[in-house]
């Protein structure tokens, strides 16, 4: 998806997370390591960070889920465009300042709701995990 200046995901934005998120079987998924200056409590990763992750992670996964659908699985179609609606995070464990995996699940679609189940996880342990509706916008459609 290029160019691509999103906070999450854009390989176009130095400043942003640059997330790459892929499928692994019925799973989205993506390993990230944090920057030193991403910290929040003493030795842990800012939770917003968390939360900004798993918003891009989720949305992407719709995005791709949607592409799928129509039978594209490998070019970008920019007529397809998805925000976040809502997002429910459940701060379980503090998050080590080292590499996280995102796995995002599409639980169901309605119309144009997309409900995403994403968990961040450290070293396999469960760390953050968020419900995510993600909305096609209606002039994409
Ligand atoms: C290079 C490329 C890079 C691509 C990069 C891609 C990755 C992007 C990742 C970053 C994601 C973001 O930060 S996105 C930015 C943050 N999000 C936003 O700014 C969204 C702002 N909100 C909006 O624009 C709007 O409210 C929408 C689009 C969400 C909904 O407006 P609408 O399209 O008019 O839809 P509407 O008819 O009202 O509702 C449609 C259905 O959705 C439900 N619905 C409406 N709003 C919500 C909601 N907030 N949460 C849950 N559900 C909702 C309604 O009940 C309805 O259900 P029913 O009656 O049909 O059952």
């Amino acid at each position: 998806m290029r160019p691509n200046g999103c906070f999450g995901c854009g390989q176009d934005n130095p400043y942003g997370l640059q997330i790459e998120s892929h499928w692994e079987g019925d799973e989205v998924v993506c390993q990230w390591t944090p920057k030193e200056y991403m910290i929040g409590p003493p030795n842990y990763l800012y939770g917003g960070i968390s939360a900004s992750l798993i918003d891009c992670h989720s949305v992407n996964t719709a995005l791709s889920y949607a592409h799928k659908k129509v039978g594209n699985d490998d070019k970008y179609d920019r007529s397809i465009q998805m925000v976040t609606g809502s997002m429910n995070l459940r701060y379980i464990k503090p998050v080590p300042m080292r590499e996280v995996e995102l796995r995002a699940t599409v639980e169901k679609v309605e119309g144009r709701k997309y409900f995403i189940k994403t968990e961040l996880q450290s070293d396999g342990i469960t760390c953050v995990r968020g419900d995510v509706v993600a909305i096609q916008l209606k002039a994409a459609q």
